[in-house]
């Protein structure tokens, strides 16, 4: 296989890992053709001689930007956390299978570690692969990977699990489907290409058969890279603007927040540099939604639709100002705003990192539209972010008649792997 080679200007990513904007997947490619005598639509024959002889530089096409950036599978955290959103994402979830214990467990987390570093380079799997994301670079594809509470069971590993997992307490407008809902082991894949994700989704149920079957699989998307005139704050299916006032790296506090400190002791040392993740299938009820006023719908949220700017003035990064009274005397951000509820200064400071996909899934048996959010947050412990959230928001949100929890999943994602090391070792072979 060809050296990889850097063409980078190697942009920083927000997990401490590097972005890197490679060549890496055509010279991959182009070794494979070398050896294997396959020829590959976009690479010229000229392009495979050159670099199979170590000549002149090959005179295949670079990739897009999309397609070459590369997102690192080792670092201190894992990938998948706080990438910037990719614009397909899909959420598996396993259960392992009867017979199956840490052994396995171990084994196929190893297998999945291996495809996640390889497809993360933008190389195609090992053994027999599928060749859906052939053409592509890696596509700043991330395998995110975690442990949902009854996995510690099954591996004779329930001294090892830590509290955080305990029980998501039951909210009083949860519509939960159990079938979808938790799961032994579970994986978040997101890229910045269709073919690349589900290509990544495959190889991953791939190598988890004889080990764990699927229990629920979901689809999701954002935006696509490029799609808007510059960087801006991803929109939901409701047209709002969300993702405004999440905590950014660049806070002093956010990796307390959001990541296991290093120095995690009793049952969660394992999960040093970990996070945990909240995973619900929010549906929107949208003809709903829909059916209100544009002003209606910005006092629901707190902000406004056009550029997510508060009520109470400014740009959308301005910060609330909730005493603000209106002409009627009344606060300009209503008292049941979904912004105003969710705020860490109503909430003890609790705050989470919201990753969330959308979703749609076709016309639902009422004749709605089955689509919805596939809301993501990212803690250091859910009773310090989502619990105390979820709780207020359950009293007296203005969002809540327009939204429905249908399944929830709380997972243990591990620190990211260091070179050499799989996911989860430390769990699995301390
Ligand atoms: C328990 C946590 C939360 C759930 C569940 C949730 C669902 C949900 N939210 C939106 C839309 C928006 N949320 C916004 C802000 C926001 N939401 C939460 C938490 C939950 N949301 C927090 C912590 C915050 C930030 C509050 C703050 O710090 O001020 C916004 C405003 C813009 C933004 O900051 O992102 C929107 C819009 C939907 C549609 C939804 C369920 C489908
Ligand atoms: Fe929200």
């Amino acid at each position: 296989m060809s050296t990889p080679v850097n063409t980078s200007d190697d942009t920083p990513g927000n997990d401490g890992t590097t972005v890197e904007m490679s060549r890496r997947r055509v010279l991959g490619t182009l070794g494979a053709a070398g050896a294997g005598g396959l020829v590959v639509g976009a690479v010229s024959g000229a392009g495979i001689a050159s670099a199979v002889s170590g000549e002149s530089a090959p005179s295949a096409p670079a990739l897009t930007t999309v397609g070459s950036t590369e997102v690192m599978f080792h670092g201190k955290h894992q990938a998948g956390i706080t990438t910037p959103l990719q614009s397909r994402g899909h959420l598996i979830a396993f259960d392992l299978v009867p017979g199956a214990g840490r052994k396995e467990a171990a084994a196929l987390l190893r297998r999945w570690s291996t495809t996640a570093g390889t497809l993360m380079e933008g190389k195609p799997a090992n053994g027999a692969d599928t060749d859906i994301s052939l053409d592509a670079g890696p596509s700043s594809l991330t395998l995110t990977f975690g442990f949902g509470r009854t996995f510690f069971d099954r591996t004779g590993l329930t001294a090892r699990r830590p509290a955080q997992l305990d029980p998501l307490p039951a909210f009083s407008s949860d519509v939960l489907d159990p079938k979808r809902s938790e799961g032994d082991l579970w994986v978040q894949i997101g890229a910045d290409d269709a073919l690349v994700a589900f290509h990544a989704l495959r190889a991953v149920q791939k190598d988890a058969a004889g080990a764990a079957r699927v229990r629920w699989q979901m689809n999701g998307f954002n935006r696509s890279a490029g799609a808007t005139a510059k960087p801006m704050t991803a929109r939901n299916l409701m047209g709002q603007v969300d993702g405004t006032n999440n905590p950014v790296p660049a806070q002093s506090s956010f990796d307390q927040r959001i990541f296991v400190p290093d120095g995690a002791s009793g049952a969660q040392a394992w999960m040093a540099g970990g996070s945990y993740a909240v995973v619900r299938r929010i549906r929107m009820l949208l003809d709903d939604w829909e059916g209100l006023s544009r002003p209606e719908q910005e006092q629901v949220i707190g902000r406004r639709k056009s550029d997510g700017a508060p009520l109470s003035g400014g740009s959308e990064t301005t910060p609330l100002d909730l005493n603000k009274l209106g002409a009627d005397g009344k606060t300009v951000i209503p008292n049941n705003a979904h912004s105003r509820i969710s705020a860490p200064a109503q909430n003890g400071g609790a705050a989470m990192l919201r990753r969330p996909f959308s979703y749609h899934d076709g016309i639902g048996a009422d004749g709605t539209p089955d689509a919805g959010l596939l809301f993501i947050a990212w803690q250091a412990d859910p009773l310090r972010g989502f619990v105390p959230v979820q709780r207020k928001l359950d009293r007296g949100d203005a969002l809540s008649a327009f939204i429905r929890h249908e399944t929830s999943g709380l997972f243990a994602a591990p620190g990211g792997p260091a070179t050499g090391e799989y996911v989860g070792q430390r769990l699995l072979e301390a």
